[in-house]
């Protein structure tokens, strides 16, 4: 494995981080009236200006160097190969597969796997239809008009962010629930709100095996059946790979939609996972999704690395990250219907690069995936953007808007879009300790009160942000986003050198809460006192079985 530390490249990138300490991006584009043309592209229908970013010519060239000097493209072209890239699982990672309409053939171990996605697709397809079209019915004969989306993580985030983000393709009269925490409360809230003779559970979980799903799935089942429900068969079906375990849990394999171990967890939007978005937004718009990221994908697998959108959003983010110091990274999304994407990208992004072990085993060197947080613009402005514009740390932030509104009202969307352009302005230029006192002296303070209040006033300027643009959010524009974000996500783990495909960091807490699970008490039983644990966690579990006693009815 090359020890990008080591490289000449990471070392020229460091030497061109300290050359621009002295100047700023406003020198940067007051000195390149090409700046935004060389620093914005197009593909499958999303603009991406990154102009806004403190790199110079120097540091782009070492950029797309260091793509090289790890290999990138030689890993994208074992991805889309089809080898197994997940090391430490032994997986071929092939998402891009499901979304494939090129009629290209993917082999995983010798097998060719393209006939079972497209028939999977179909089932799919037909089942949507018949839910539609009111051919399947529930137990006493009315339309399905409801959907329980149970789930977590990728089985959750991914086809909850879509069906959000696709609100103007909602089908007439149909309804959406996710339930995902094991917290009851949010199943007995959504059972509350619908009818169980109209009501399709969807059980999605890769494995099956997960505590959450299976909770709830199970719940839901004994509350369907404790209100007089019949025929299960009618009202829950269940995505996944592990039929074993569906035909555990009593559900007919007739009633499985499925897909395979190839498919990473939040990567899974694609496969059958995305029942949930054809129900909601009818099959072909899921289609249109598909399509759309299969459209990035082409790019992403052909265009150049200086010409191609992932690889450049990647490399920016590289840059920031370890030649700037950026620890946290921004997802601001100027449309409200994308308000699950920084949640959905949270996953995407911190569970696949939040790593500190390379893929060799060793303890990297460099720095890897920031801290993604966001929230839809303009609700962000009045939040937590202060902390971008003047806090102590670099954060680097990701703009996305559609220049065309679902809902062109009045002039909401202008208005949304020249905040949008504002804050990325502002955070590219700031505002200068001298601008801040002319500014104050005009307004006619006196001295000592300009000396005193300007320091608060003034920006630093210099924060990095990308800018992406799309026409409408369509199902294919959306699928171009999302699919930007997987590729982006690849490439910076290539340059990282870790593997973005597993997810051992959230292992250790669903074992120790299977070890504290019977010590803590039911209401109606007691437990004597836990010594198992550190004294903070023994004391944590008394402290709570003692205030459930105390409440006991
Ligand atoms: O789909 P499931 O097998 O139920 O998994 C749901 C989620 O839980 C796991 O703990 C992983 O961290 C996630 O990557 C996964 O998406």
């Amino acid at each position: 494995m090359v020890e990008v530390t080591k490289t000449p490249e990471w070392k020229s990138l460091s030497a061109d981080a300290e050359a621009l300490a002295s100047t700023n991006m406003r020198t940067l584009f007051a000195d390149d009236p090409d700046r935004f043309e060389r620093y914005s592209l197009e593909a499958a229908g999303l603009f991406l200006d990154f102009s806004k970013n403190k790199i110079s010519e120097d540091a782009f060239d070492h950029l797309i160097a260091l793509a090289n000097a790890v290999d990138l493209e030689g890993t994208r072209s074992r991805m889309f190969a089809g080898e197994p890239i997940n090391t430490t699982e032994n997986r071929a990672v092939l998402h891009t597969a499901l979304r494939d309409f090129s009629l290209r053939d993917y082999h995983v171990d010798g097998e060719n796997v393209s006939p079972k996605i497209r028939t999977e697709l179909k089932r799919i397809a037909a089942f949507a239809q018949s839910i539609h079209s009111g051919a399947a019915k529930g137990y006493s004969g009315k339309t399905l008009d409801t959907v329980v989306n149970i789930g977590i993580g990728g089985s959750d985030l991914g086809p909850q962010m879509v069906v959000e983000a696709l609100r103007p393709y909602w089908l007439d009269g149909r309804r959406s629930f996710f339930v995902s925490n094991v917290d009851g409360q949010q199943l007995a809230d959504t059972l509350a709100q619908i009818n169980l003779e109209t009501t399709l559970f969807v059980i999605a979980s890769k494995t099956f095996t997960t505590q959450e799903t299976m909770t709830n799935a199970e719940s839901a089942r004994k509350w369907f059946l404790d209100r007089g429900g019949k025929d299960v068969a009618k009202h829950f079906v269940a995505l996944s790979t592990n039929r074993h375990a569906v035909e555990a849990f009593g559900i007919d394999p007739e009633n499985m939609f499925q897909f395979w171990d190839w498919v990473g967890g939040r990567y899974s939007l694609w496969s059958a996972i995305g029942l949930s978005i054809a129900l909601q937004v009818g099959f072909a718009n899921f289609e249109n999704l598909l399509k759309g990221a299969h459209l990035m994908d082409e790019h992403f697998r052909s265009a150049s690395l200086r010409r191609n959108m992932p690889v450049l959003l990647a490399l920016v983010g590289v840059w920031n990250r370890n030649f700037l110091g950026a620890s946290a990274h921004a997802v601001l999304p100027y449309d409200q219907h994308l308000h699950r994407l920084p949640a959905y990208l949270q996953q995407a992004d911190m569970e696949s690069n939040g790593k500190r072990i390379g893929k060799d085993g060793a303890v990297l060197e460099n720095k890897t995936g920031p801290i993604i947080f966001g929230e839809p613009g303009t609700n962000g402005q009045h939040a937590f953007y202060q902390l971008l514009h003047q806090g102590t740390d670099l954060i680097s932030a990701d703009f996305i808007a559609p220049a065309i509104s679902h809902s062109e009202l009045g002039d909401h969307h202008p208005k949304l879009l020249s905040n949008f352009l504002a804050q990325t302005e502002a955070l590219m230029r700031g505002k200068a300790d001298q601008e801040v006192r002319d500014e104050l002296r005009a307004d006619g303070l006196t001295k000592p009160e300009i000396t005193a209040l300007a320091p608060h006033k003034a920006f630093p300027g210099d924060r990095p942000s990308n800018s992406i643009l799309m026409g409408k959010l369509t199902p294919e524009t959306l699928g171009a986003l999302i699919a930007l974000y997987e590729h982006k996500i690849f490439c910076q783990g290539v340059i990282w050198g870790i593997n973005s495909f597993d997810q051992w960091g959230v292992e250790l807490g669903k074992v120790l809460a299977k070890s504290i699970l019977p010590e803590l008490s039911n209401l109606s039983e007691e437990k004597p006192s836990a010594t198992s644990h550190d004294a903070s966690t023994n004391g944590l579990i008394d402290r709570i079985n003692d205030l459930r006693q105390r409440a006991k009815p």
